[in-house]
Formats: C-alpha cells, structure tokens, sequence
C-alpha cells in the first residue's frame, strides 16, 4: 500500500493517533496548544518512538512496535522543514543544500550541481555562497526548504513553515510551497492558519487531546465544522445539543431555531453551526421574528473594522458581529448582560459525528 499510514500510542502524552495520508496528497494539520500535532511529525521523522504503533511509508515499515521495527530518522525518506530553518551554521546555503546529495553517495562536484539546481528551483540562487547567519529569516526557510527537497524524500513534514516570518516573507515562501506542493509529494501541514489549509491542503484533519476529533476535504472541515475548534478557525459559532424539528435543544432547554440538514434526524446529538454576522444584540433579550434569543453574559468585545465581534457566554457560547456605532450606543463592556438573537434560516444544524 502507498502513501503513508499511522497508528501510535504515546501514553506519556496523551496520544493515541490512527490517520493516513494518500500518495500525493497534502494533508493540514490544525488543532489547539498541546494536540499532538508536533508529536505526529516527530512519529513520523522518527524523532520519537511510540509505546506502541505501526508506521508504514509506501510499502516499506518505519516503525512496528510489536515486531521490532525501528528505521532511525536519516533512513525514512521524510524531510522535516520546521518553523525555524535548522539549517548547519558553519556551511554555507549550497553547502546545506548538498548535504542531502552528499549523504546520499553523490560525489562533491555532483552534489553541488544539484544544490545550485535546487536553489534555483525556491530563488536563492544569489545566497549560496551566504552563511546562515548572513540571511533573513525568509532566506534561510528558502534554503531550508531546498535543503529539504534535496534530500528527494517522499513525504514532506512541514511544522508551521511560515510561522517565524513576516507577512511578506510568509507571501512568498507561500506561493513557492503551493508550487512544491503539487509536484505530487504526499506531505503533513501543521498550520494554525485556516487560509493555509485551504490554499496548501487537500485534506484537513483537526487534532485536539491527541486524537483526530476532524478529518475531511480542506474546505469542508473549514465550512462545516463539527467542533469547536474547528469552528472558531473558520470564525463560526457552533453549540452542541439535540436535534428537534425546526432546530436544537441546547443543554438549558432552550430551542435554537434552525435548518436542519439532510441527514440529521431529531433525537440525535447535533451541533448548530452559524456565523456572528446572523446573529444581533438586544439588550431587552426581545426575540426577531424568526429568531431565538440566547441570554448570555459579553465575555469579549473585539474590533474588527467596521464591526465589534461580541462574545457572550451562557449556556452555550455565542457571537455577534455588532456594528461598531451600534455596539457604543448599546454601552457594551464584559460583564453585560445581553440577549444574543440568533436568525434562524442562518442556523445549520447536523449531526454531531
Ligand atoms: N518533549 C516532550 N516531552 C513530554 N511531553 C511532551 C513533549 N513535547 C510535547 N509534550 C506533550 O505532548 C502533548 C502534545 O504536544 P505537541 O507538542 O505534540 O502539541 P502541538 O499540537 O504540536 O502543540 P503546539 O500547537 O503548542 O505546538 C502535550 O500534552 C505536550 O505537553
């Protein structure tokens, strides 16, 4: 079988992971502080060895706990580019690049040609003769990544890439990764950015307490999430309750009124899914015709340009995007206490799992 397939334990952690990737496939890696998502690419990199688990890269076994297996991190055929270059500080850009080439037998003068093809290939072919010290952070991640793609591995482990460069560094190395990336290399993505996802990524799959709480097409998970992590990427509110004709019973009794979705039966545990911009403030708690009004307690007002996204916790956690005129004539501050009125031909609500 190709592509790649994971099943590890690492109690200590609290991990216990069951994915796969297809050949040729991208898969983002989101998920909270603390997930596993690192601990899946050191699985992987060989950095780390599960208690138990079986990794397996196009056919070929990198780790089998029950049987012993072990492949050490340089023989597994995966390049690790993580958010700080890492790259050798005494040789210079070609010299790090045609470490891969060197490593693998190619002779000095061979493996130069291929260090000055793959510089060319990421733009860096000005930096070879710099020393780390001597590039920006952008320069060195190029470097890093022809480094990496030098090593020709067949799985590309990308740690949050853009994440220690500015917003024009990050532009670029960007659009070079989505280059990269449709060569056709399977490869894992961990990213807190829902635009990378999208722009990277054919799948997504969402981590939380170790486990893959989300695992579907980019897009999907990022516009119908099922968890709330997932959702507040996306900048969506979800709240977990009970399927009932014409909406969601939330914990409190209370009726969210909603569209339910081909599939959900009433009965069933559910999530409603909207966005903030359905959602007003009233301060009286009044319903809109055709609304339902959450009372919760402001918890956070935040400016986003020509709105106050106001969050509010009751019995459910709630958002609303207030214009900004209206959100200083309704005197909000943390602490108010409010009526959230949802609209409910915004309110989506599908099956928990
Ligand atoms: N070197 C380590 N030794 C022991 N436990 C660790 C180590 N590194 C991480 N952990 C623990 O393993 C769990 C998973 O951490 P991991 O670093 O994989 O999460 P993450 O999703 O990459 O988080 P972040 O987004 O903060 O980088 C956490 O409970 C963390 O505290």
């Amino acid at each position: 079988m190709s592509g790649l397939q994971v099943r590890a334990e690492v109690p200590a952690r609290g991990v216990e992971l069951d994915l796969s990737v297809a050949p040729g496939e991208v898969v983002a890696v989101l998920g909270p502080n603390g997930a596993g998502k690192s601990t899946l690419l050191a699985l992987v990199a060989g950095l780390l060895r599960p208690a138990r688990g079986r990794v397996v890269l196009d056919g070929t076994v990198l780790v089998d706990t029950a049987a012993g297996v072990w492949v050490p991190a340089h023989r597994r055929g995966a390049a690790l580019l993580a958010q700080e270059p890492l790259l050798f500080p005494h040789l210079s850009a070609a010299g790090n690049v045609a470490f891969g080439p060197r490593a693998r037998g190619a002779g000095r003068r061979a493996a130069r040609v291929e260090a000055q093809r793959w510089l060319a290939a990421v733009g860096a072919v000005d930096l070879a003769a710099r020393r780390p010290g001597e590039l920006s952070g952008g320069q060195a991640q190029r470097v890093a990544l022809a480094r990496a793609l030098a090593a020709r591995p067949q799985l590309l482990l990308l740690d949050e890439p853009l994440a220690a460069l500015d917003v024009g560094a990050a532009a670029a190395l960007r659009g070079l990764l989505r280059r990269v990336l449709r060569e056709g290399r399977p490869a894992l993505l961990v990213t807190h950015d829902p635009l990378d996802a999208l722009a990277l990524a054919d799948r997504a799959l969402v981590l939380e307490a170790g486990r893959v709480v989300e695992d579907g097409p980019a897009r999907e998970v990022l516009t119908s999430p099922r968890t709330e992590f997932a959702a507040r990427l996306a900048g969506l509110c979800l709240v977990r309750g009970r399927a009932v004709a014409g909406g969601l019973e939330l914990p409190d009794g209370t009726v969210l009124g909603g569209v339910l979705e081909p599939g959900c039966r009433p009965g069933e545990e559910a999530v409603a899914v909207f966005g903030p911009g359905a959602v007003a403030v009233r301060p009286g708690g009044c319903a809109l015709p055709g609304g339902t009004v959450v009372v919760a307690e402001v918890v956070e007002l935040e400016p986003r340009g020509e709105v106050v996204r106001v969050r509010g916790r009751g019995a459910v956690e709630v958002a609303a995007d207030v214009p900004t005129a209206d959100a200083a004539d309704l005197d909000l501050v943390p602490g108010t206490r409010v009526g959230f009125a949802v609209d409910a031909a915004a309110v989506r609500v599908r099956p928990a799992r």
